[in-house]
């Protein structure tokens, strides 16, 4: 059975003072009220070592925003996936629309990224996504299962055993304009054909693919309802302890 779960990203938000309150925060409340779903924090590097000391592991778990596409060595600024991992953090999200954008990440450094995050035993949240223009151009499913062959199709079984899915539509990340939970389910049910073809129907069955882009409390309930949505990745509400939480407790 695949796991659900909530997964927010931080993206570059928070000070450190600011972010060891935030997860406290929710640690707190998360104790007092358990999840009926996986929660995973994605954080900035510079917040995963203390965060790590202060969650209940059997409540939520940490994960990083990025990883390097080189092992180690002179690369001036970068933070390898061994790094990531030392730290204790679980997870790390790969493949973001920003990142692919703002940081010309292509399909290739992204391979290279989710090889060595692998390789160090973090499970990958990989993002996919079509941008408006391919979504009015009626080019949604070719542009995502590009994305997924280009950077995915390569990996053992074993390997891809350890990937999340996420499908972000570029145009509802931080707009307020969320997918349709209809948009969401009927994505989500295509992106399970396309795993299907290549790893066969008992994985794709056990994938968990996340929704992401304007999650909010107040939708969180109708997409996650969707049989092929299993939770989703949160970007702007999950810097809140109680958005956050709203968000978690539609799985209830
Ligand atoms: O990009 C996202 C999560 O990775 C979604 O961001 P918002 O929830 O702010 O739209």
């Amino acid at each position: 059975m695949r796991k659900k779960i909530v997964a927010g990203n931080w993206k570059m938000n928070k000070t450190l003072q600011e972010g060891i309150e935030l997860a406290k925060d929710l640690n707190e409340k998360l104790t007092a009220d358990k999840p009926n779903c996986g929660v995973v924090i994605c954080t900035p590097f510079i917040h995963l070592a203390s965060v790590a000391g202060m969650i209940d592991e059997s409540i939520m778990s940490l994960g990083a925003e990025n990883c390097a596409d080189k092992e180690k060595g002179a690369y001036t600024g970068e933070v390898s996936a061994e790094m990531v991992k030392s730290t204790g953090a679980k997870y790390v999200i790969l493949g973001h629309s920003e990142r692919r954008a703002y940081y010309g990440e292509t399909a290739e450094i992204l391979k290279e990224k989710v090889n060595l995050a692998l390789a160090n035993d973090l499970k990958v949240i990989f993002c996919i996504g079509e941008v408006l223009e391919e979504r009015e151009a009626g080019k949604q499913n070719e542009v995502v299962k590009a994305q997924i062959e280009g950077s995915l199709f390569d990996l053992t079984a074993e390997q891809y055993s350890n990937i999340i899915l996420a499908y972000e539509p570029v145009w509802a990340i931080g707009t307020g304009k969320t997918a349709t939970a209809e948009q969401a389910e009927e994505m989500h049910a295509f992106i399970r054909e396309v795993i299907e073809e290549k790893f066969g129907k008992a994985a794709a069955e056990d994938t968990t693919i996340l929704y992401g882009g304007s999650c909010k409390p107040s939708n969180a309930k109708e997409l996650f309802a969707k049989p092929n949505v299993d939770g989703g990745l949160i970007g702007g509400a999950a810097l809140k302890a109680d958005d956050f939480k709203g968000i978690i407790d539609a799985w209830k």
